[in-house]
């Protein structure tokens, strides 16, 4: 369990290297000076933002393959709902080699998105600043989204971008296995449910 800010960035750092914690350091800034103009993350979070936020995406790393990260798999990792960039710019930051798509459709946080883009160098990742269901469908490598939709709309939104070979990682919070409970069984059956490291009653909806 990561409880501590010390906790968080000691995990974070075992993921990456030391640019990619800069990035991650920069990023982290950027996010609370912005946090003081536009409603980026909840005011009582913000002490507790590597715990809460940057570790709490960063883990879903931890739940795709080698192969899903690597240069042969096809398409890129697609965020949806992005918001300040949770999680997608931390696996951006994290994987600066991978292309990464955040989709975002409030005007004023995909400017935001585009900027940490900028400050960050991060080449391959781009947004999409309009709603989902108006971005021309790709073929994903991974689909991650936190606090995007319910599972059978964020399914729904995102098959367009979906094959047999799409990783799904979804954080949940707590309703992860309810949430999971509400598909069919067919469907249901292609997914699991993993423990948060940030929140032992959380859990994360992964298809491998
Ligand atoms: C609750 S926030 C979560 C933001 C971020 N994922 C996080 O966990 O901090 C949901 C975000 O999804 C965006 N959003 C909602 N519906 C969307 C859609 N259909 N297409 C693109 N973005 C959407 C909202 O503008 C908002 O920034």
């Amino acid at each position: 369990m990561i409880a501590t800010e010390t906790e968080a960035r000691t995990y974070v750092a075992g993921l990456t290297d030391s640019a990619g914690m800069a990035r991650l350091e920069q990023f982290a800034e950027m996010v609370l000076d912005e946090n003081a103009r536009q409603n980026l993350i909840a005011k009582a979070t913000e002490p507790h933002l590597w715990q809460r936020h940057i570790a709490d995406s960063a883990q879903l790393i931890e739940n795709v393959s080698r192969e899903t990260l690597g240069p042969s798999a096809s398409g890129p990792w697609l965020d949806l709902g992005s918001g300040p960039g949770f999680p997608g710019m931390v696996i951006a930051a994290i994987a600066p080699n991978m292309p990464v798509v955040l989709v975002e459709s409030r005007a004023r946080r995909a400017e935001f998105l585009e900027r940490v883009i900028a400050a960050l160098g991060l080449a391959k990742c781009r947004v999409e600043a309009q709603r989902l269901e108006r971005v021309t469908p790709f073929t994903a490598r991974a689909i991650s989204a936190r606090a995007f939709a319910p599972l059978p709309k964020l399914l729904e939104l995102s098959a367009p971008f979906s094959t047999k070979a799409t990783t799904y990682v979804l954080p949940k919070g707590r309703s992860a296995a309810q949430e999971l409970e509400s598909l069919k069984p067919s469907l249901r059956a292609m997914f699991h449910v993993k423990h948060s490291l940030t929140d032992p009653d959380a859990g994360i909806i992964v298809k491998a």
